[in-house]
């Protein structure tokens, strides 16, 4: 029925099927509208946006960044990387002016710098005695009550769940709740530790179209490769106490850093190793798939020897 409805829809023009919608023996079809979710921007900021001038901090005797030197322009989107408990959140912190450096600088743009900071433990912070919906209209500003509750559905809050007390949500609900306060609040400037974690796959989709829609500043710390792949144009490893610079997207990095591509080549194989569904359609014996494996990390190696060997011969033109 609604296949020839659609049929009729397509197939009929005009006048036509505007005098068989007025006699109502056509109806239109539903179209799903997907609410567009955007950051809200205050103005511009100046173009420095951040600046990092030989810091150095340490927790007690553990040293995480000895001269660290970096600049962030305004616009730009930053993904911080580098192993577990290098001092990625630190160096969001150091940022955020919430820890002091021992040494040196961590200088925030003096024109309209207005950070929103997404930390990793945000949904502790949220007031439990608030409900849903006044939790998030109450820092929305600009905002109709209409799109919030868009907003919050979108974030899976159905609507008999608007008047519940945050009180009497679950952990994953909770998260969900600070992420979308953290999506209506007013900057220039994204602080995002984490995002990802706890959320499901339409809010993340939710949250990369609007970073890609935002025209101020983003640095964000993830461990999230395919968030990263899909949002930055500009990388910062902490390595050794310092802040490694590649200056372009997720594969520039890879690209330029052959460890990292190892690392990641290595991953791809385990996953489709563990795939049920690569598992299920694969005709290949446990034997080929070990020899397939082999033959791609040996095409690796035989890349990273060529490209060392281009870099020594640049070296010495
Ligand atoms: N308040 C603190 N006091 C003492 N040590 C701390 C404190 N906060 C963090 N650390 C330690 O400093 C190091 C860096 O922590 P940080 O959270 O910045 O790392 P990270 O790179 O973000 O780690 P991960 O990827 O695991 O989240 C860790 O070894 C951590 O245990």
């Amino acid at each position: 029925m609604l296949k020839l409805m659609y049929q009729l829809w397509a197939g009929l023009s005009g006048d036509k099927l505007e005098k068989l919608q007025e006699e109502e023996q056509v109806e239109k079809p539903f179209i799903r509208k997907q609410m567009k979710i955007r950051f809200p921007e205050r103005g511009r900021s100046g173009k420095e946006v951040v600046t990092i001038k030989n810091m150095g901090f340490s927790y007690e005797d553990k040293v995480l960044f000895e001269k660290a030197n970096i600049s962030i322009g305004r616009g730009e989107k930053i993904a911080i990387i580098g192993p577990n408990g290098c001092g990625k959140s630190t160096l969001l912190k150091l940022i955020m002016g919430l820890q002091s450096p021992d040494n040196g600088e961590v200088i925030l743009g003096e024109h309209n710098v207005l950070p929103n900071y997404f930390e990793q433990n945000q949904a502790e912070a949220l007031d439990l005695e608030k409900t849903v919906l006044d939790t998030v209209a109450e820092v929305a500003e600009d905002w109709r009550i209409d799109d919030i509750k868009g907003l919050l559905g979108r974030c899976n809050f159905k609507a008999d769940m608007l008047d519940r007390k945050v009180s009497l949500l679950s952990g994953g609900e909770k998260a969900r709740l600070a992420f979308c306060k953290f999506m209506v609040t007013p900057s220039t400037l994204l602080v995002l530790d984490e995002p990802t974690n706890h959320l499901d796959i339409p809010s993340k989709e939710m949250l990369e179209e609007a970073i890609s829609e935002y025209e101020g500043t983003v640095i964000t710390v993830s461990h999230d490769r395919y968030f990263i792949k899909q949002i930055v144009n500009r990388v910062l490893e902490v390595k050794d106490g310092n802040l490694e610079d590649y200056n372009g997207d997720y594969d520039y990095y890879l690209e330029k850093n052959l460890d990292a591509r190892e690392k990641a080549l290595e991953r791809e194989a385990e996953l489709e190793d563990k795939s049920p569904k690569a598992k299920a359609k694969s005709k290949m014996s446990k034997a080929e798939r070990e020899a397939r494996k082999k033959q791609k990390m040996q095409a690796f190696q035989q890349a990273k020897q060529k490209s060392k060997g281009l870099k020594n011969s640049k070296r010495w033109n």
